[in-house]
């Protein structure tokens, strides 16, 4: 037998297994690495947050992947170059944070990496006749493997998109089997770039149980703050949102789209959510002239509206749930306030209550994706047999 095929079987003999799981999401602020320890699988898996580090991109990075970032017309060389570039590079990071954390790369048995989407294209957003569903990822898996010696899964929405799915969102995949409580009906909210909530029935029938993108949760409000503040990436505390106030009319614009029509699950991106969007809304609500703090403190409200409408829809007739919020925006005051008034509950924690610091859950989550891969049985998800399938995720790049 192969060695490389010997000692990823060997892997899988272990009573437990150390995982890092990488996400380099769409705000690109940096790699989110967090290492874990599994013991188990399926809904026995236990699992703990030995590690967790988000390291910086620099400015310069920053600017070539947006270059190439959820537009339609790009430097194709500039794609073909970034994707060995960005394996390669996290791969360096990695070993970063393992010397900073003084541990050795012969420690960890595998890398789980989610690459850097680089353009999102769901049937449904793309229109394109006889199309499939499509995503890309890039920063390959080989060059992660062979930078670092570890075994490393990546690319794992792929294998989602050939089973029929959207390629997106994956976290229900995580969260059913690390956040389920029977008796309790739980939302499992995250804002990144993208709102997205897994929900999470307490009769924990898999044919309930679903993650939907809800739209924008920072991506606009970023990109935003990015074209009026250069060098400054982000409305922190919501402080330029603050001095503003919300217009209705352009809320009621920009709200006008028929992704949020859309049945569960469902999946968008920047691709559609983005600035040329909203100067679009401006126009067709002849709100032009509106300050730069109103304008925030609108797509702001646009973010909380849209997460709660989904709520709303996404629990039916459920009456109690309870709404477990991580990623970046859960640290904007004002969309956080915004989703207690809309929701009507002051009933908001984060998932540090159920074990997993909120900053890191997606990165988590792909660490768990690799752990069912290696020992995972087939979990039926059956809230429909084509949008979640049933499937293990993710291909085996070896360091030789
Ligand atoms: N103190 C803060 N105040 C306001 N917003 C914040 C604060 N801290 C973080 N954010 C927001 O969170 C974003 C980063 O969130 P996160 O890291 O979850 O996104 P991501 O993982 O890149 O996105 P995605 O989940 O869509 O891939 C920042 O770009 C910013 O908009
Ligand atoms: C295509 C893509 O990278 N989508 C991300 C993004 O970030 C949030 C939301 O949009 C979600 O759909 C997804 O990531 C998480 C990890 C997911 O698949 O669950």
């Amino acid at each position: 037998m192969n060695t490389n095929i010997q000692h990823l079987f060997s892997i899988t003999e272990k009573e437990s297994r150390r995982i890092i799981g990488l996400m380099s999401g769409t705000s690109l602020d940096g790699l989110d690495v967090a290492l874990c320890e599994f013991q188990g699988h399926g809904l026995n898996t236990q699992i703990t947050l030995q590690k967790f580090e988000t390291m910086p991109y620099s400015p310069d990075f920053k600017e070539n992947v947006k270059s190439i970032f959820s537009k339609r017309q790009v430097d194709l060389e500039k794609v073909c170059l970034l994707n060995a570039f960005i394996g390669s590079y996290h791969g360096q990071l990695i070993l970063e944070c393992l010397h900073n954390w003084e541990i050795d790369p012969s420690e960890v048995d595998i890398i789980a990496s989610h690459g850097q989407t680089i353009y999102h294209a769901p049937a449904a957003q793309h229109h394109q006749p006889g199309m499939p569903n499509a995503t890309l990822q890039i920063g390959d898996g080989d060059h992660i493997a062979v930078k670092t010696g570890i075994i490393t899964l990546s690319d794992f929405r792929q294998k989602h998109i050939a089973a029929g799915g959207e390629g997106a969102p994956l976290a229900v995949y995580g969260d059913y089997l690390l956040f389920s409580k029977k008796g309790q009906n739980r939302i499992l909210l995250n804002v990144g770039g993208i709102a997205n909530f897994t929900f999470l029935p307490g009769d924990l029938d898999t044919k309930k149980i679903f993650s939907t993108d809800v739209g924008p949760g920072n991506t606009l409000m970023d990109a935003y703050v990015q074209l009026h503040y250069p060098g400054t990436y982000y409305d922190a505390n919501a402080a330029i949102a603050l001095q503003g106030t919300y217009s209705q009319p352009l809320l009621a614009a920009l709200l006008d789209h028929p992704f949020f029509e859309l049945p569960f699950p469902k999946t968008t991106g920047p691709e559609v959510f983005n600035l040329a969007y909203l100067a679009q809304a401006q126009e067709k609500s002849k709100t032009q002239h509106l300050s730069v703090p109103d304008v925030m403190a609108t797509l702001n409200r646009f973010s909380a509206t849209g997460i709660c409408e989904a709520i709303t829809k996404g629990i039916a007739q459920e009456k109690d749930f309870e709404i477990f919020v991580s990623g970046g925006g859960m640290h904007n005051p004002l969309l956080l306030s915004t989703i207690k008034e809309l929701l009507g509950t002051d009933k908001i924690r984060d998932t540090s209550e159920l074990g997993i610091l909120p900053d890191a859950k997606e990165a988590v989550l792909f660490a768990t994706l690799a752990n069912e891969t290696l020992v995972g049985d087939h979990i039926d998800f059956g809230y429909s047999d084509r949008l979640v399938p049933s499937v293990h995720m993710g291909k085996i790049s070896f360091p030789s």
